[in-house]
């Protein structure tokens, strides 16, 4: 396409939010016309659906759940007034909560006030508080935040060894919806320890942010934790991050919730419109779509040239790989769904694995998210009339240009600056054009039945091992691996039970392996009195 050509493209596809100050440009992206008018009964299916589901129709079939994660930035568009009340008494609950903490009126009883937050969650409950902490919180916030996001002992003690004596003056938050996920639990019990181990009260630092009546609410209530927060069953782990599980981290921080919120919402009514071209989700969905040929085939790159965005492509990787990564459509046929995403920051990445998107396989589309404002304060010269920023901004169309000329498609999401508001519509984007994507492929974006395949098989494995254990003790003596397995009525399993003992081996936990470490058949296991 020659130069008047492509800026005629680039003109008819752009799509810019007036009050945002948001652009979408998906004029990089290969489809024509006719493309386009395929897909038109398909989006109008997909507006129905998203109206529907707005309106409270049970969206997760599976679940028998409604999918109402967009009341929560107009909860007038709750269905019912006991919904509404909920939403708005809970953020009014944040509010008032966080300003006692601010003012030191809620306390903990060894300090004067709080200095630092420590929050305890995984997947949804981690991911978008993650994200929005490093784009929004104040270089110097009220209270600093660590995350607990796992239940690896040297990544807990790596955090619990940060904040220190602080540890102190640390609201701890506990942030499960199903109140019952094994890693917050794991990473919870392990702090309540390194609060007993200083002497101090769990409970008197602890909130818990989960859904009403779960195993955390309830231990929480029983033993006078400070407070708890709803978490709504009609809000999905992955959408959550304008719920209590994100608003009230960054409500502590000292970020503007309000503003969140009004961002969302200035992006829910843009993208409620049912017609492609004027809808930003639209339009996303619609570059996807083309993308990946409806099925996932191109991987989607996300590349923020912003160091504080850098979050935001492992925010998305949940939202976008954990809704549309489906086995089956909703017919039941198989379809093996899903668009892989991955990315970091530019121009960093750059450095790293541009080199592959701009001359190896074909195999992804970039979405590049420019930010207008370099910084708040003027920028120095670097050299003669180029700031830093330049630079920056120069990399951006730099290598969108390139990867254009190589025949590798593109997104351009332009914003003025990270502040609360944009983050919020930056979510309540991608939200939606995940919802539009999930129809135009026929899929239920908002289940996630693979995710509980691996924590069965997590639990067989811990069960597993304290079968093999008694059996060992049982016997008293040293026993091979083979015989081990016969023992506990689990020929098949003996590598599970190989890598069980060598995991029990290498942490002091009572097993001995003797023998060739490389032939691990040669292996004798013993308990270790
Ligand atoms: O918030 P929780 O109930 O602890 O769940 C945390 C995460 O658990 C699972 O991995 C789900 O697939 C995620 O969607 C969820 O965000």
């Amino acid at each position: 396409m020659d130069a008047t050509a492509l800026w005629q493209r680039y003109q008819d596809w752009l799509y810019y939010h007036d009050s945002l100050g948001l652009y979408l440009d998906i004029s990089r992206m290969g489809f024509d016309n006719d493309f386009v008018a395929s897909l038109s009964p398909k989006f109008d299916q997909a507006f129905k659906a998203m109206d529907a589901l707005e309106k409270g129709a049970i969206a997760n079939p599976d679940e028998n759940r409604m999918v109402g994660h967009y009341w929560l930035r107009d909860p007038d568009l709750a269905p019912t007034q006991d919904l509404k009340q909920e939403i708005v008494e809970t953020l009014e609950k944040i509010e008032t909560f966080t300003a006692k903490i601010h003012q030191g009126e809620i306390k903990p009883p060894n300090a004067a006030q709080f200095t630092d937050i420590l929050s305890i969650g995984i997947g949804g409950s981690a991911l978008g508080p993650e994200f929005v902490a490093e784009a929004l919180a104040p270089d110097h916030p009220v209270l600093n935040i660590h995350f607990i996001d796992n239940t690896d002992p040297r990544g807990i003690d790596r955090v619990l060894a940060k904040i220190g004596d602080r540890l102190k003056s640390t609201i701890v938050l506990v942030i499960s919806k199903s109140g019952g996920t094994p890693e917050p639990r794991n990473g919870m019990i392990e702090v309540r320890n390194a609060f007993s181990a200083q002497n101090l009260n769990f409970a008197q630092q602890a909130v818990a942010v989960t859904g009403v009546g779960s195993k955390l609410d309830q231990q929480a209530h029983a033993e006078g934790w400070l407070t708890t927060f709803p978490m709504a069953d009609w809000v999905g782990g992955r959408t959550s991050e304008l719920s209590a599980v994100g608003l009230l981290p960054a409500a502590l921080q000292g970020i503007e919730i309000r503003e969140m919120l009004a961002g969302g919402k200035a992006m829910d009514i843009a993208t409620r419109k049912p017609e492609v071209k004027t809808n930003p989700a639209a339009l996303l969905a619609l570059a996807w779509y083309y993308a990946g040929n409806g099925k996932g085939e191109k991987d989607m790159v996300v590349l923020p040239y912003k160091d504080s965005l850098l979050l935001f492509s492992r925010y998305l990787q949940q939202l976008v790989m954990e809704s549309l990564g489906k086995e089956k459509d909703l017919d039941s046929n198989i379809v093996y769904q899903g668009i892989a995403v991955y990315g970091n920051k530019g121009s960093t990445d750059q450095h790293a694995y541009v080199q592959q998107l701009r001359d190896g396989v074909p195999n992804f589309f970039a979405t590049f998210i420019e930010v207008l404002q370099d910084r708040s304060l003027p920028s120095i010269e670097v050299e003669p009339g180029v700031t830093s920023g330049d630079y920056l901004s120069g990399f951006l169309l730099g290598t969108r240009q390139a990867l254009y000329e190589n025949h590798r498609d593109s997104i351009t999401i332009t914003v003025p600056e990270v502040n609360p508001e944009i983050v919020g519509a930056l979510i309540a984007l991608y939200e939606r054009a995940v919802g539009l994507y999930a129809s135009l492929v026929n899929i239920n974006a908002y289940h996630q039945p693979g995710v509980e395949a691996g924590k069965k098989a997590a639990a067989e494995v811990l069960e597993l091992q304290h079968k093999i254990i008694q059996v060992l003790q049982d016997a008293g003596q040293a026993l091979s691996l083979e015989t081990l397995a016969e023992k506990a009525g689990v020929p098949d399993q003996i590598e599970a039970i190989y890598k069980i003992l060598r995991h029990l081996a290498t942490n002091q936990r009572g097993v001995l392996l003797v023998g060739n470490l490389a032939k691990p058949a040669s292996l004798m296991a013993s308990i270790h009195w």
